[in-house]
């Protein structure tokens, strides 16, 4: 069993005792369910690009950064002109919760990501009940059908729509007007290795109509001058940033150095 089977099969678990202490009424009564998104996609289309995380730890990576607050690193990351943060909201793998989507809502107003392993319809509610403008899908652990529901319901919401694709068959699943933007994802989420060539290689496949994101593995801004001519105008940067003990500062650099 690959690690990403092992956290899609407790997600399934997880999914479903959230599911019984939380109904899908009470999400759709929260005050953020009514509120209005704004895209993810005509945030990076039109700005810098950079797509930056929150992210305290991960299965490749044990300890990241376990010490700042998630307003700060959001103020930080709006402040230093990121086109949209991504939060990662898995606890067990990542260490991440929904509330730590709560409280980057909280404290802005660019367009936010929930970063999470979509296994079920119910997250998407869950996304835009606790404030997230766009969804991640994760092709690898999802069927076309599955790709098109999600998509479909997200859309129906206002929320943008990322899928992740790290071949060429998880790609061509991918590719459908329900879906905003394709990301590559340089990691190998079966082996961990990463290699920006990923990128280039699959970009190739990906029909002109949608916002191209490179994802993972991204620490120069030299990776970012080597990717844009091949078409990419998104590019998800982690730990690069979270690594620091000021990532807004961290990105604010980053992108001054891009200009
Ligand atoms: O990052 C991991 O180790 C990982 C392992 C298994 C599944 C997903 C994983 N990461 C999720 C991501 O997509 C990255 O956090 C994101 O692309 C940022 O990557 P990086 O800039 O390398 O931190």
């Amino acid at each position: 069993m690959t690690i990403l089977d092992k956290i899609t099969s407790d997600k399934i678990k997880e999914v479903a005792l959230r599911k019984s202490l939380i109904p899908l009424s009470q999400l759709e009564q929260s005050l953020l369910f009514g509120r209005q998104t704004v895209s993810l996609a005509t945030a990076v289309k039109n700005g810098s690009g950079i797509i930056a995380e929150h992210k305290r730890r991960s299965p490749s990576k044990s300890v990241i950064n376990h010490n700042l607050s998630v307003e700060d690193v959001a103020r930080g990351y709006e402040k230093a002109g990121v086109s949209g943060m991504s939060v990662l909201t898995d606890g067990k793998y990542f260490g991440g919760s929904l509330d730590d989507l709560i409280l980057a809502r909280a404290s802005a107003s660019f367009p936010l990501l929930r970063k999470e392993f979509i296994v079920d319809e119910y997250q998407i509610i869950e996304a835009k009940a606790h404030g997230a403008d766009a969804i991640l899908l994760i092709s690898a652990t999802l069927s076309r059908k599955q790709i098109e529901t999600f998509s479909k319901l997200a859309k129906s919401l206002n929320l943008d729509v990322l899928c992740e694709s790290h071949n060429e068959d998880e790609l061509h699943k991918s590719v459908m007007p329900s879906v905003d933007l394709l990301g590559i994802n340089n990691r190998n989420l079966k082996t961990f290795e990463v290699s920006l060539e990923t990128s280039k290689t699959l970009i190739k496949q990906i029909p002109d109509e949608f916002i191209k994101v490179s994802e993972s593995g991204i620490s120069s801004v030299e990776a970012i001058k080597e990717l844009r001519p091949h078409g990419f105008q998104g590019f998800l940067i982690g730990e690069n940033f979270m690594k620091t003990d000021d990532p807004g500062k961290s990105a604010k650099e980053f992108i001054n150095e891009l200009k």
